[in-house]
């Protein structure tokens, strides 16, 4: 399967502040992806990058099997929802529909007009005389008008409450499902992402710590709880993530392809998606870990089973 975004060294400086850095990455199309990571982390920079609203420092970034982010033929088939869903504030609904259609080659102006009509959004009205909900729905309509290939959402969900987010992502799961259409966005909801995403980037201080498919990744994370005396051998055998103990015992999240390698003595326990990713956020030298994990020595015998 193709790409949704391809990204080789890509780097992007602001003055002296590099916001993203090193950024080697395979999205691949087909799926939700969540891109999480704290304030400040570049997630922004890189959707930005992604749509061609800015160029790289270094490196590059490609779309949808290899087209040129931000060139012509990628403007054709990628949409994009900005931030605050950001339109025009004293114009209608309608003119914005009527500026969209004027603006792209393949709009569908008779499924706009449905959908907003199924919203119960009039399309006489301002979009400033609009609930935060109601806007982001019509930047959406806009962005599927554009019969996208590749959907690029920047924290479509920040101005919601939970029953108008609730239908945003139920509006966009319903367009996923009729177009399969690959989507991407950035979000500070983690609590969320598992009912939504099938496919997550963790992104922090600019860099990549984890990217993977959401299955894959909560099948590869677990928490060993064990002895605190035998943690540090246990530690050397598998990459850690988070290392939490008290004098008795251990809590050691670690990230394994071999969920069976569970030293004696010591329990397993699977981390839900909110946890690992809440976990990557708290620990920034975690971007260390190589994915998909590797075990990074070969067991001694002493206490693995
Ligand atoms: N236009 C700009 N000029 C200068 N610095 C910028 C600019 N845009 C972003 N930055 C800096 O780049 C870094 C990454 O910012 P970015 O907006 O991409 O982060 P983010 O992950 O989207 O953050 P948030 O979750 O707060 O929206 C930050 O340090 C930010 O201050």
């Amino acid at each position: 399967m193709s790409a949704a975004i391809e990204t080789a060294g890509l780097g992007k400086r602001y003055g002296r502040t590099w916001a993203l850095r090193d950024c080697s990455l395979v999205i691949p199309a087909g799926h939700v992806v969540g891109l999480v990571g704290p304030n400040g982390a570049g997630k922004t920079t890189l959707l930005s990058l992604a749509v061609g609203l800015a160029t790289p420092t270094a490196g590059e970034i490609r779309v949808l099997g290899g087209t040129p982010a931000g060139s012509a033929a990628a403007l054709d088939t990628v949409a994009f929802v900005a931030q605050d869903a950001a339109l025009y504030r004293n114009v209608s609904v309608a003119d914005m529909l009527r500026m969209g259609r004027g603006m792209n080659r393949h709009w569908d102006a008779e499924r706009a007009h449905d959908r907003l009509r199924e919203l119960g959004i009039p399309a006489r009205k301002k979009v400033g005389e609009l609930s935060g909900g109601q806007r982001s729905q019509v930047a959406l309509t806009l962005a599927l008008a554009k019969r996208p290939r590749l959907l690029i959402l920047d924290e479509p969900l920040a101005a919601l409450d939970p029953l108008a987010r609730h239908e945003f992502m139920a509006a966009l799961m319903a367009a996923v499902t009729e177009d399969g259409v690959s989507v991407v966005f950035s979000s500070h909801v983690v609590a969320e992402l598992e009912r939504i995403c099938d496919y997550l980037v963790v992104i922090q201080d600019g860099r990549v710590q984890v990217s993977g498919e959401v299955e894959t990744l909560t099948a590869e994370h677990h928490v060993l709880v064990g002895p605190a005396e035998e943690a540090d051998d246990v530690a050397r055998r598998f990459p850690v993530v988070r290392d939490r103990r008290t004098s008795a015992q251990a809590h050691l999240l670690i990230r394994t392809g071999d969920p069976a390698a569970v030293p004696s003595g010591w329990r397993r326990h699977p981390v839900a998606l909110e946890e690992m990713v809440l976990t990557y956020m708290r620990e920034p030298a975690a971007s260390a870990l190589p994915g998909p994990a590797r075990v990074p020595h070969e067991p001694t015998g002493s206490g693995l089973s």
